[in-house]
C-alpha cells in the first residue's frame, strides 16, 4: 500500500468527515454495486455466429484499430484484462449471438448448451451473466423488422428467439444464483414517414406478450425491454418508443431499459429515472454517451454520467436500478474503452456516495436554495480523487493512468499479433 494514497486517504476522510459524509460506509456501498460490462466492445459487436461477422439492421461500428477479439477465447481474456483495471466485482452482459455454435445454428434454436463455456468461465471468475436476444445482423431483419414483420412466419421466428434467449437467461439465473437480466432492444422501424404508426406497434406487443407468456421466476431472470426514439434505418419511425415500451413495463411488470443515447439529443435520462421508478418496479440502464446522435461513445467523466449517478443515490435506488454500459468504438483499443468507460462509471458511483445528500435535501426543504447551490458546488472540488486512488488500490487495480501501461504490454504482446482476418468459428 503506497504510504501517499494512505495519507491523501486519511486527510481526505477527514474533510469529507466535516461535511458529515462517511467515507468508509460509500466504500462499502460502493463495493457492492456491479456494473454489467457489455461483451460487444470487445469485438465490434460482430458475435460468433458467422466468419464475416457484419453488423447491421440499425447499429454501426467504426474504426479500425488492430486487436479486434475474433473467438469467444480472445474476447474472455480481453475481459480479464479489462477487469483487472477496474475496481470492485462486475458482471459481464452478453448478447445471444456470442454463443459458441460450432456450426451453423440459427437464432430460434440456440439453447444453454451454445453458452457452456460462458458459464463455466463465468463460475471460475465468479463473474455473474446478463443476457441480451440479438435482434440484428441477420438475414431475416434485412428490412427493418423482427418482432413488428408483417410476415407471421418472421415474426414467429423471432418470437422463437425471444423465447429461447429467456431459456437460456434462466439457466444462467440458475447456475449463478442471482437473476440474469434479460434485455430486448428491437431495431424495428422506418427510415421514411409511416402510413400506420399503428399496425407495427401491435403487432410488437402481441409478440412480446408471446414471449412472455411463460411465467418465469424472478429468481433466475428479469425481463427488461429498451425503447428508442430513432435509429439508423428508423429515422422517422422507431416501433419500440419510450412511450411504447413505458407504457408495456407498467402494464406487464417489467423491467425498463433507458440508454442515455436513445432519446432527443437534449433530453437527459438523470432526469426520467425518478419518474419511471414511480411506476416500473427495475430499472436497467444503458450507459452510454451520445455525440449529436446516439454514436455510442466512450464513456466518459461528464456531467450527464455524474447526474445519472446522484440520480439513483439521491433517490435511495440503489437496489432497484441496474447499471449496464453500452457503447463500442473500434477507432481505439477496445480493452482501454472498457476500463475508461468502465472505471468512469464507478468513479461517478463514488462521487455521488461520497455527497452529503441529506443536508443538501434538508436545505432545499427548508427552501434555502442559495446555500444548496452553494454546497453542490463546493461538492465538486472535495477531495474524492484521494478516495478513488484509495479504493483502486485496495481493490488491487492500478492507480491513476497506470492501467495504460498494462494495456500497452498487452496490446504489443497479444493484440498486435490477431490478424485482421477472420478465424472460423
Ligand atoms: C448491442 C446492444 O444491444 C444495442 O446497443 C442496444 O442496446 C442499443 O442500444 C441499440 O441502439
Ligand atoms: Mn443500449
Amino acid at each position: 500500500m503506497s504510504e501517499n494514497i494512505s495519507r491523501a486517504y486519511e486527510l481526505a476522510k477527514e474533510r469529507y468527515a466535516e461535511i458529515d459524509v462517511d467515507v468508509d460506509k460509500a466504500l462499502q456501498i460502493l463495493k457492492t454495486i456491479p456494473i454489467s460490462v457489455h461483451c460487444w466492445q470487445g469485438d465490434d459487436v460482430a458475435g460468433f455466429e458467422r466468419d464475416d461477422g457484419a453488423l447491421g439492421n440499425g447499429l454501426a461500428v467504426t474504426g479500425n484499430y488492430p486487436g479486434r477479439a475474433r473467438t469467444a477465447e480472445e474476447l474472455r481474456n480481453d475481459l480479464e484484462l479489462a477487469y483487472s483495471l477496474i475496481p470492485g466485482k462486475h458482471r459481464l452482459n452478453l448478447h445471444a449471438f456470442y454463443g459458441e455454435f460450432h456450426g451453423s445454428i440459427d437464432r430460434d434454436e440456440i439453447g444453454i448448451e451454445h453458452f457452456q463455456s460462458w458459464m463455466d468461465w463465468s463460475a471460475s471468475h465468479r463473474i455473474s451473466l446478463d443476457f441480451n436476444p440479438s435482434y440484428f445482423s441477420h438475414t431475416k431483419a434485412v428490412d427493418g423488422f423482427t418482432l413488428a414483420h408483417q410476415d407471421a412466419g418472421i415474426r414467429q421466428f423471432w418470437i422463437d428467439h425471444g423465447i429461447a434467449c429467456r431459456k437460456i437467461a434462466a439457466a444462467m439465473g440458475e447456475a449463478q444464483g442471482n437473476p440474469c437480466i434479460n434485455n430486448f432492444w428491437v431495431p424495428d422501424g422506418f427510415k421514411d414517414t409511416p402510413a400506420s404508426r399503428k399496425a407495427p406497434r401491435e403487432r410488437l406487443a402481441d409478440s412480446l406478450d408471446k414471449i412472455f407468456a411463460e411465467e418465469i421466476s424472478r429468481e433466475l431472470t428479469l425481463d427488461a425491454i429498451e425503447c428508442k426514439l430513432f435509429g439508423i434505418g428508423s429515422e422517422s419511425y422507431v416501433v419500440g418508443s419510450h412511450e411504447f415500451y413505458l407504457g408495456y413495463a407498467i402494464s406487464r411488470n417489467k423491467m425498463l431499459c433507458m440508454d442515455a443515447g436513445h432519446f432527443h439529443p437534449t433530453e437527459v435520462i438523470s432526469d426520467k429515472i425518478s419518474s419511471v421508478l414511480m411506476y416500473v418496479p427495475e430499472l436497467l440502464l444503458h450507459v452510454s454517451r451520445g455525440v449529436r446522435w446516439d454514436s455510442d461513445h466512450v464513456v466518459t467523466f461528464n456531467d450527464e454520467l455524474q447526474a445519472i449517478m446522484h440520480e439513483i443515490v439521491r433517490g435511495d435506488y440503489l437496489s432497484r436500478v441496474h447499471i449496464g454500459l453500452d457503447f463500442f468504438d473500434a477507432s481505439i483499443n477496445r480493452v482501454a474503452a472498457w476500463a475508461i468507460g468502465t472505471r468512469n462509471t464507478v468513479k461517478a458511483l463514488l462521487v455521488a456516495l461520497l455527497e452529503p445528500t441529506q443536508k443538501l435535501q434538508a436545505l432545499e426543504k427548508e427552501g434555502n436554495y442559495t446555500a444548496r447551490l452553494a454546497l453542490m458546488e463546493e461538492h465538486k472540488s472535495m477531495p474524492w480523487s484521494a478516495i478513488w486512488d484509495y479504493y483502486c488500490q485496495a481493490c488491487d487495480v492500478p492507480v491513476g493512468a497506470k492501467w495504460l501501461e498494462t494495456v500497452g504490454q498487452y496490446e504489443r504482446n497479444v493484440l498486435s499479433l490477431r490478424s485482421q482476418e477472420s478465424v472460423t468459428h
